[in-house]
């Protein structure tokens, strides 16, 4: 069912005859897609047998088969791969990030925007991912564990505050912005329930605050991406147009897109120029949801800021005797510790005293009494470990692993603990036992 108010205003829009094709597309199953992580590449030989058609604007993405349940399969858990709906999956790909560049996502969670820049920076770089709800960071900061990034700084603030400690900073942004939700009626009940011509003007006046604070943090010549995943003119060409009327250094830039149909200036009033160049998603179009996403280049001279760097801490005795057994070498970065909780934040990390962190790039793990524990995160982001126990993807013992039970084996001491060849998490080997070290909040019941 779709909320009053809605179909009409759609109608409007677009006309009698698109309009049928777009009601249509409400009759049609959603799309569900996935997004493999080249940080933890299936072994040779292996596939998802969930997969059908590549996503065609994202080499990693995938169509799921109807009824499959990818989520449930262990090597969800192991972060070898992001459920995504397809269209989801544009915004991140026309940001165009690139290893060793400093990206911003500011509305970041539940993650699958970052998780893919994650994976299009390689590993190299600095990606600021920030949630200004806390519970969502964590959500957030799970995610980004799962998938194995060493490189991700997860923050929960307001935009406004980061706009006063990184203006000029990054060389892309992501706004993913909270929207009324048009474009997930086919996905989320919730979007159908909580909408309503209010709902979508309050949401618009928000975007522009939010748009305004990324502007700030943008360094001269940068990239700023714009989306969501609504149809209203006014939280899309509306929020684009006014931003753009107040910023005149920033353009709409033009990207080939073949697959994404041009945004309509025609639907506002007063449209600033190159807003076509924007685009809308149709569900009626493509095989995916709908979306708005508009490329923003700045044209501001001058050259890209920096702020002061956080100091490297010295990492305790035993987690460097830890680490040094570790055969895959660390990723470049500045040890920062917490309590008693260390991180390999990445290189160049600013400083971070004053805000909200919930994760400091890679956590390393912790000192209790004296005696170092690995972070589940380390063992997610490794691939090897001089010590490992492997068991098959499907079988009982990954089962009774994600469960929280004990396994049976020889090895002895932290021993990282692979699914099919993916690293899952630590057991620690005694007397034949290997006891289970999987995080308690991420046990499966059954
Ligand atoms: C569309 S969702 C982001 C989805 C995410 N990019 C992804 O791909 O998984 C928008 C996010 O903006 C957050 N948000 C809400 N109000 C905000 C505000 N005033 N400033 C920044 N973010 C906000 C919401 O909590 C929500 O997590």
């Amino acid at each position: 069912m779709l909320p009053q108010g809605f179909p009409e205003r759609m109608l409007h829009l677009l006309g009698e005859a698109e309009f049928a094709e777009f009601l249509a597309s409400y009759e049609r199953p959603r799309s569900a897609g996935l997004r493999l992580n080249p940080r933890k590449p299936l072994p040779d030989g292996a596939s998802l047998p969930f997969c059908e058609a590549q996503v065609p604007w994202e080499p990693n993405g995938y169509y799921v088969c109807e009824g499959s349940r990818p989520g449930l399969h262990p090597w969800h858990d192991a972060g070898a791969y992001y459920l995504q709906e397809p269209s989801a999956m544009a915004p991140a790909h026309l940001l165009d990030a690139q290893p060793g560049e400093r990206v911003l996502d500011l509305c970041a969670a539940p993650g699958g925007k970052t998780t893919q820049l994650a994976a299009a920076m390689q590993g190299r770089g600095l990606l600021v991912c920030n949630e200004i709800h806390p519970r969502r960071a964590q959500v957030l900061a799970s995610n980004v564990e799962r998938l194995g990034i060493p490189n991700a700084l997860v923050l929960s603030e307001h935009p406004a505050k980061l706009a006063q400690r990184f203006p000029g900073y990054f060389d892309r942004i992501l706004v993913d912005a909270p929207c009324s939700g048009e474009g997930m009626f086919r996905k989320e009940e919730a979007a159908v329930t909580d909408w309503s011509e209010a709902t979508v003007a309050m949401c618009a006046a928000r975007q522009q605050e939010i748009l305004a604070s990324a502007a700030e943090m943008l360094a001269p010549g940068g990239r700023l991406v714009y989306s969501t995943c609504t149809f209203s003119p006014e939280e899309n060409e509306g929020v684009i147009s006014a931003f753009l009327h107040a910023h005149p250094a920033f353009s709409v830039e033009p990207v080939e897109a073949p697959w994404f149909s041009p945004a309509r200036p025609d639907w506002i009033s007063d449209p600033a120029p190159g807003l076509e160049h924007a685009f809308r998603l149709w569900p009626h179009r493509l095989r995916g949801e709908g979306h708005f996403a508009a490329v923003l280049r700045s044209h501001a001279d001058g050259a890209r800021q920096d702020v002061p760097t956080e100091r490297p801490a010295q990492l305790p005795a035993a987690a460097a005797d830890f680490l040094r057994n570790c055969t895959q070498p660390l990723p470049d970065g500045v040890p920062v510790c917490f309590g008693s909780v260390c991180y390999l934040a990445p290189a160049e990390t600013p400083a971070l005293s004053g805000l909200r962190v919930l994760r400091a790039g890679l956590e390393l793990g912790e000192l209790r009494r004296d005696r170092f524990s690995p972070a589940h995160a380390l063992a997610l982001w490794l691939h090897t470990y001089p010590q490992t126990a492997d068991f098959p993807a499907g079988g009982p013992e990954i089962a009774a692993y994600l469960r929280g039970e004990t396994l049976h084996g020889t090895q002895r001491g932290w021993t990282l603990l692979t699914a099919g060849g993916l690293s899952l998490g630590w057991v620690r080997g005694a007397d034949g036992i290997l006891k289970n070290q999987y995080p308690k909040g991420l046990r499966r019941l059954r």
